[in-house]
């Protein structure tokens, strides 16, 4: 199929297929075009849709092309006036239909331009590309523009040197409101008050080519994401540190870059990047690398943190485990402001012809144009998603997905508990859910793991400055865990204001995020954590298969069960029953 029936498919998605645009372009090996090639079409073709809708209309393009929909309109007046040309044969039906109206559309696109008052196409280019045309000719005004989000990596300069080199020239915005209704051509930014080297950017703008990015000077990194390394507060007295669920590496590399802070420079203390996934252990070290971190850090590749002996003498010295472990990704940002597609409307009396071989017998209302025919309307609403997440997130069969995610987190929070010379774990998610947060945290804090070891939240009032001043704080849910928390309602009010949640779409400009951290006096653990081999086979047996992009599967679509607060006295992992994943485990 060519590029242009395919991208209007994708498009289309007259399959309905979930997820965002990206993921929809990438996971579907059967397209004939590259997903790189159709994911540039789209975008860009979206980008510039407020400006070739108006040309496609003024122009009449559609009432004479009864092949073309207003989809295929805009993607091939896209290519035939703002790149090299239409990519198709030269005897293509597409490409000749187009090429008939190149001198008029040329014609309509300049006088756009001028409308616009744009003096030359550079200038257009400049407002297209900053998103200054999305909500039609009026600047982009969002209430709650997602900012970009650049940590300074002082493994290998400093905010001062940035801010007189790849930010030279930019002035300080009063406050992060300035900061998120900023077009991307405004040079302002904001040092966070929260987390130190972190400045906020205007929302669209792209860094990806500056050479301060390239070489790893600063990373891209949301605020959110930020405050686990943070929260950890690692000093020279903590010894090591385990990243233990690490790719790509953001907090690998904030974490090493604390310490060597903390240290003056001198790389001492260690970090241990765990990465189950060899492909994502691949992203890791090139990030580490990058970030100027591959003398501090050791990528374990491929390795399973359930499966690491927290006895073994390279362990020796941990103090301190950062845990971000796999969650259902629900609070990702996926650049999510969706981008707008602007469709030049039919002409009276026109109907919408098929898109393609595919579509060729489709009657009227079916495919592109069933979705446009639907909706009734010029606006395709899409959820372009073009960061790189930590997860993909997936709303089908949520409640059993929480259910074995949750599983998953607290057993990989509980084995970090049996670390010998632990003193500090923080837990965090990208994750909206109770389930995968706060429950997790309260399940952790009552298991025996927790007990025996002596681990406790660590309060508001001990927290960093800038975590404990942050406002958000955990929630409690009743009735989402089965065994009510044996506690007093103020000791679960001080456990939940000890947690800290981020809200997406909100003031504050973060993604939606969560993070607790626990602390122990090292005097009270017991010195128990070779792996329980038995624990892992099991935890391997219900876990096989799974990765990042991959739903659970749940073997009958029953209603989920809620989670099971595990209780001290039953915790021995020993009598532990074997059993199926869906049933909650004490640890
Ligand atoms: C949420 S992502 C981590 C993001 C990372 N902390 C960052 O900020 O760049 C979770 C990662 O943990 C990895 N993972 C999941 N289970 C693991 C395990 N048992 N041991 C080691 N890595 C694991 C996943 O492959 C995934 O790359």
């Amino acid at each position: 199929m060519s590029l242009y029936y395919e991208a209007a498919d994708v498009l289309a998605n007259s399959e309905k297929t979930g997820g965002s645009l990206k993921s929809r372009i990438y996971k579907n090996k059967d397209r004939k075009n590259s997903p790189a090639q159709l994911f540039a079409l789209i975008s860009e073709a979206s980008k510039w849709s407020p400006v070739l809708k108006d040309v496609i209309e003024r122009c009449g393009l559609l009432a004479e092309e009864k092949k073309l929909t207003p989809t295929l309109a805009l993607l091939l007046t896209h290519d035939l006036l703002l790149t090299k040309g239409v990519a198709a044969k030269a005897n293509h039906v597409l490409k000749l239909a187009i090429l008939r109206h190149k001198a008029r559309l040329s014609a309509e696109f300049t006088k756009a331009r001028i409308r616009r008052r744009y003096a030359t196409l550079e200038a257009l280019k400049e407002a297209v590309d900053s998103g200054q045309l999305d909500g039609g000719d009026e600047p982009l005004k969002k209430a709650h523009g997602h900012p970009r989000w650049v940590r300074v990596n002082t493994l290998q300069t400093s905010v001062a040197e940035q801010l007189s080199t790849t930010f030279a020239g930019y002035s300080k915005a009063s406050n992060i409101g300035e900061i998120q209704g900023a077009p991307a051509s405004v040079k302002i930014y904001l040092e966070d008050p929260h987390i130190p080297n972190l400045l906020a950017l205007p929302p669209k703008i792209d860094l990806s080519k500056s050479s301060a990015y390239v070489n790893g000077d600063i990373i891209f990194q949301d605020k959110a994401s930020c405050f686990p390394a943070y929260m950890l507060d690692v000093g020279p007295l903590d010894g090591d540190a385990i990243d233990g669920c690490a790719a790509p590496g953001n907090k690998t590399t904030h974490l090493a870059a604390i310490l060597s802070e903390r240290n003056a420079g001198s790389r001492q203390q260690k970090v241990f990047a765990y990465e189950k996934d060899k492909i994502r252990a691949i992203t890791l070290k090139n990030m580490v690398k990058r970030a100027s971190a591959d003398s501090m850090v050791t990528v374990k590749a491929g390795a399973d943190f359930l499966r690491a002996n927290g006895s073994a003498e390279e362990f020796a010295n941990v103090g301190a485990i950062l845990l971000d472990p796999s969650c259902s990704g629900s609070g990702i940002v996926g650049r999510d402001e969706a981008i707008n597609m602007h469709l030049p409307a039919l002409p009276a009396g026109v109907s919408t012809p098929a898109t393609g071989k595919k579509e060729k017998k489709r009657k009227r209302g079916q495919g592109v144009e069933k979705t446009e025919a639907d909706h009734n309307s010029t606006l395709l609403n899409l959820d372009f998603d073009d960061s790189t997440p930590e997860e993909t997130p997936i709303e089908d069969q949520l409640s059993e997905r929480l259910i074995a995610l949750s599983t998953f987190q607290l057993s990989i929070l509980t084995h970090a508990m049996r670390f010998p010379k632990a003193r500090k774990i923080t837990y965090s998610t990208c994750s909206i859910h109770f389930e995968e947060n706060e429950g997790v945290v309260f399940q952790a804090l009552a298991s025996a793991a927790a007990k025996e070891q002596g681990w406790r939240i660590l309060r508001r009032e001990q927290q960093v400055k800038g975590l404990r001043d942050w406002t958000k704080r955990g929630i409690w849910q009743p009735g989402k865990l089965d065994a009510e928390v044996n506690m007093t309602e103020e000791m679960r009010e001080d456990i939940c204001d000890a947690c800290i949640r981020c809200e997406k779409g909100t003031e504050e400009g973060t993604m939606g995020f969560f993070v607790a951290a626990f602390v122990r006096d090292i005097e009270t653990g017991r010195h128990d954590t070779t792996p329980n081999n038995d624990v892992v086979r099991e935890l391997e047996e219900e876990w096989s298969g799974f990765s990042d992009d991959e739903p659970i599967m749940v073997e009958d679509g029953g209603e989920a069960k809620k989670a099971t607060v595990a209780q001290p006295a039953v915790s021995d992992t020993s009598k532990r029953p074997k059993k199926k994943r869906k049933k909650r485990r004490t640890q």
